[in-house]
């Protein structure tokens, strides 16, 4: 699996939260660092693309982190997940920078993945990114990590 995404994380304490859940996930995550693009809004977005899907295998199934696109339970997106793995769809996930993604991306998407309609900074996606991963595949192992306990 891989992480497209726009932006350095330079922070200290943000690398730290990703490292947490990166370095528990089966099967691992790449993460594909792109430097943020340069110009007018429309140019930075459109630079930006070039490089994301240029940096997606060609048989990926491009995931595009989209305040708009499908939002999911988490047990549900452990299933979606299970589901890409059994077919031999592997993600690569995609976070856009500060202008947002360009719209020739989210017209390669083969699927979307909202975290609700806020906007959240592209650094605090990458790490709920990595953590509904983590929680996906605990769910799919059973592991207690993930405590289903809502009322009906
Ligand atoms: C600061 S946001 C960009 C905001 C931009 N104005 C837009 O319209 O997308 C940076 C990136 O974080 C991701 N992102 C932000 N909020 C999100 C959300 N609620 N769900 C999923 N991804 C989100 C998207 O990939 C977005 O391109």
């Amino acid at each position: 699996m891989r992480l497209v995404a726009v932006g350095r994380m330079k922070d200290k304490s943000e690398r730290a939260l990703v490292e947490r859940y990166l370095k528990r996930l089966r099967p691992a995550l790449d993460i594909v660092e792109l430097p943020d693009g340069r110009g007018s809004p429309d140019e930075i977005k459109r630079r930006e693309a070039q490089a994301i899907l240029a940096a997606c295998p060609a048989q990926s199934l491009v995931v595009a982190l989209d305040e708009g696109g499908r939002t999911y339970s988490s047990v549900a997106f452990a299933t979606t997940m299970q589901t890409w793995q059994a077919t031999g769809r592997t993600p690569c996930f995609v976070i856009g920078g500060a202008e947002g993604l360009d719209a020739s991306v989210l017209q390669r998407a083969g699927a979307t993945l909202s975290f609700g309609t806020l906007t959240w900074p592209h650094m605090l996606v990458r790490i709920m990114l990595v953590e509904q991963i983590y929680r996906a595949q605990a769910i799919a192992a059973g592991h207690p990590y993930h405590r289903a306990g809502r009322p009906d």
